[in-house]
């Protein structure tokens, strides 16, 4: 009996790990839901009276809300709609306004029309309603009495990471186990080909170094959240090798750890994928970032040369050397032929020559703590949305 207590326990401690850790692999992060908002109930011409308006349909923005609580509570059907509102009769000359839909969702996501591809609310206030869909107007004689029809609408719901530490590279680059370096005790897939890492992952960093400046919120301890995204191919930017959907979780990064085989690059042997040099792999992983989002090569970058432990004669390591000093100049792309040029070339924070597989990674943390300036608290939401409501109009009768 004792002992089954205890393998209960041990049974449940292990269940609450792999559920914990669960919760950092991002599985979904993006949803298709069609969105009704009712329509307006029908007037009476011969008494006059009116309809009432269909409910609007609002996302609510909530701090406890998962990502796959939207999936969980709309399950198969991905449907949200909103009450009509009530015709107008001889006994009731005002029909009553149809109940709004207020659904809740998580900080942060952003809710895009898909039919035009028009962003319609970045859901970034905690509590605050954003309105999605808008009940029709209820039957009047400013209608013809005929109640209109509520908005109808697919959208896409994204949730964009806000990782304070975003990682970028191409594939194979030693990305995840720069990742495991960070946080050794979570469990990381790493392999030796190409997209091992196939959704993004969230682990967590404490830093522990002293404080030097008195103004950082997060001087002396403190913690930030790293993402180990998947390897992305040229064409990225252009959805190749579904980029897109990792390139968006940089959006919101304070700081883009660009990491980069010190060895070069090529995603197969084969004359399609032809072979690129590190300082070619670079530019082209700015060019990536450039064309998905000019701002995001303007974020705070720094630069990885990973698995230098495999570097074996004075001349590939002096290579190397010299690559990280050129980095480290302004016009480091100017020398590179025409196509590989970026147009907004990156400035790089810093360039560290690493081996991750080692796990030395102690220079990187230093640098990444000189930077804590950029840093936001894990709390800090960035606010900016501007999405007004417009108010039922009222009525006369
Ligand atoms: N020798 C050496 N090998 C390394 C180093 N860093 C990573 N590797 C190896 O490179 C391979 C790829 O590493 P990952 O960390 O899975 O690479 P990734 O960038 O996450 O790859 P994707 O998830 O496919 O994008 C693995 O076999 C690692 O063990 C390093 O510093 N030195
Ligand atoms: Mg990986």
């Amino acid at each position: 009996m004792i002992f089954s207590r205890k393998l209960l326990k041990e049974t449940i401690t292990s269940v609450q790990k792999l559920i914990k850790h669960d919760l950092n692999i991002v599985t979904a992060d993006k949803y298709i839901i069609s969105v009704k908002a009712g329509n307006g109930g029908t007037g009476l011409a011969r008494y006059n009276g009116c309809g009432g308006y269909g409910g609007n349909v609002y996302f609510v923005a909530k701090p406890n809300v998962a990502f796959t609580d939207i999936k969980r509570k709309l399950k198969s059907k991905m449907k949200i709609r909103a009450d009509p509102g009530v015709s107008a009769n001889k006994l009731g000359l005002i029909g009553a306004h149809g109940k709004h839909e207020y659904f809740e969702v998580p900080i942060g996501i952003e809710v895009v029309d898909r039919e035009n591809n028009t962003l319609i609310a970045r859901c970034s206030r905690p509590f605050n309603k954003y309105l999605i869909a808008r009940g029709g107007e209820g039957g009047s004689a400013n209608t013809g009495y005929k109640g209109l029809p509520g908005q109808a609408l697919e959208i896409e719901v994204h949730l964009k990471l806000r990782p304070n530490i975003g990682l970028l590279g191409f594939p194979n680059a030693g990305k995840s186990t720069i990742l495991k370096a960070f946080v050794p005790e979570k469990s990381v897939k790493i392999a030796d080909y190409p997209f091992t890492t196939v959704n993004p992952q969230v682990a967590f960093w404490n830093s522990s170094t002293p404080s030097t400046s008195s103004t950082s919120p997060l001087a002396e301890n403190f913690t930030v959240s790293l993402a180990d995204l998947p390897g992305i191919i040229e064409g990225a930017s252009r959805n190749r090798g579904r980029g897109y959907q990792f390139l968006k979780h940089l959006e919101y990064a304070d700081i883009v750890l660009m990491v980069v085989d010190c060895q070069g690059f090529q995603l197969k042997n084969e004359l399609d994928c032809p072979f690129r040099t590190p300082l070619e792999s670079i530019a082209l992983l700015n060019k990536e970032v450039e064309n998905y989002d000019k701002k995001l090569a303007k974020k705070p970058i720094v630069l990885v040369l990973n698995k230098i432990d495999l570097l074996e004669s004075d001349e590939s390591r002096d290579n190397i050397q010299s690559l990280q000093n050129l980095l480290k100049t302004k016009n480091w792309w100017m020398g590179l032929p025409e196509e590989f040029r970026p147009t907004i070339p990156m400035r790089f924070e810093n360039v560290i020559q690493l081996s991750a597989k080692s796990g030395k990674i102690e220079e990187l943390q230093k640098v990444l703590t000189g930077l804590r300036h950029h840093i936001h608290a894990l709390t800090d939401v960035p606010e900016n949305s501007n999405f007004e409501e417009k108010p039922r109009k009222k009525r006369l009768l």
